[in-house]
């Protein structure tokens, strides 16, 4: 399947993962826009990728997920520059356990609320021609760890939500396939808030023992989670898929019992 001539909306798509794929899609002639709310980062990034694809293949929007109207104003700038939307990516994530009512606007419900304006865009419920979803979770949605209980809870959330949508989406004939990922530790600067008291709150005296469960399970490069969404936005057959991508395993998907009737 080729993505040539496509438009995707990442978002957090300035820097860690968000900005790997936001470079594998433009390396597929793919025209991205990038939300994030760090502006100095995208603006960085957004003139790195003009030197190397030419101007006028991507954009940056400073745009923080949480904020329901930036949001939606985003999704609208996005189709009214590039005249369609073909890929959404709800990427954008933190890890704060102490402030972790923003965590779950961040990383559950602002997945969410990308989820519904990526359908409104591209569902031919909404009488669009249809499209790709990835939603971004985590392995700590199979790895529980006790120092990490909101962040952990969000990711188990957008698995659901994720598979949930799918199904919908299946019955509904919206033409659109929606995904998830889950990768394991990641060389990012999310990674490095587990030193952070401002993260991670009381649990921040246990941060040897993240440390040292980095050390056994390895940390992965931000490429090798892109090279996993790239294969869920061309396999034309996953819908609904888990895709977990680990350092023992790399890129494998989770299985569930089918539904009984
Ligand atoms: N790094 C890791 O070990 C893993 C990360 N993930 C998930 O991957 C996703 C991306 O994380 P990383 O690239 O590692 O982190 P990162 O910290 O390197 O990048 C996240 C980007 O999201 C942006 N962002 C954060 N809050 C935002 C908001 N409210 N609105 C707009 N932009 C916002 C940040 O400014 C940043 O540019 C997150 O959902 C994270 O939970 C999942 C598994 C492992
Ligand atoms: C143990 C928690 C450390 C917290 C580090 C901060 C952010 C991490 C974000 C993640 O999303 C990664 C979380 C968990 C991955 C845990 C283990 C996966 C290893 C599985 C395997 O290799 O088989």
């Amino acid at each position: 399947m080729s993505l040539n001539g496509m438009v995707a909306l990442v978002t957090g798509g300035a820097q860690g993962i968000g900005r790997a794929v936001v470079h594998s899609l433009m390396q597929s002639s793919v025209k991205v826009a990038i939300l994030d709310m760090n502006q100095s980062c995208g603006e960085k990034c957004k003139e790195e990728l003009d030197l190397e694809f030419g101007e006028g293949n991507c954009t940056f929007a400073v745009c923080d997920v949480s904020n329901g109207d930036a949001l939606r104003d985003a999704f609208q700038r996005t189709v009214d520059t590039f005249g369609q939307l073909d890929i959404v990516i709800n990427n954008a994530g933190i890890n704060n356990e102490k402030n972790w009512g923003k965590t779950i606007e961040v990383n559950l419900t602002s997945v969410i609320r990308g989820t519904y304006l990526a359908l409104e865009h591209m569902s031919r419920e909404h009488g669009k021609g249809g499209g790709i979803i990835i939603n971004v979770s985590s392995m700590a949605a199979f790895f529980h760890s006790p120092h990490q209980p909101v962040y952990t809870a969000t990711k188990h959330g957008v698995i659901g939500f994720t598979r949930a949508m799918a199904d919908a989406s299946a019955e509904g004939n919206y033409g659109v396939r929606i995904n998830v990922v889950c990768p394991a530790f990641v060389n990012t600067a999310l990674l490095r808030s587990v030193e952070r008291e401002d993260n991670m709150g009381k649990f921040v005296k246990f941060k040897d023992d993240f440390k040292s469960r980095m050390d056994k399970f390895g940390i992965l490069e931000p490429s090798l989670i892109a090279e996993g969404m790239i294969r869920l936005i061309k396999d034309t057959s996953l819908n609904g898929a888990v895709m977990k991508i680990t350092s023992s395993k790399g890129i494998h998907f989770h299985t569930y019992e089918p539904m009984s009737a």
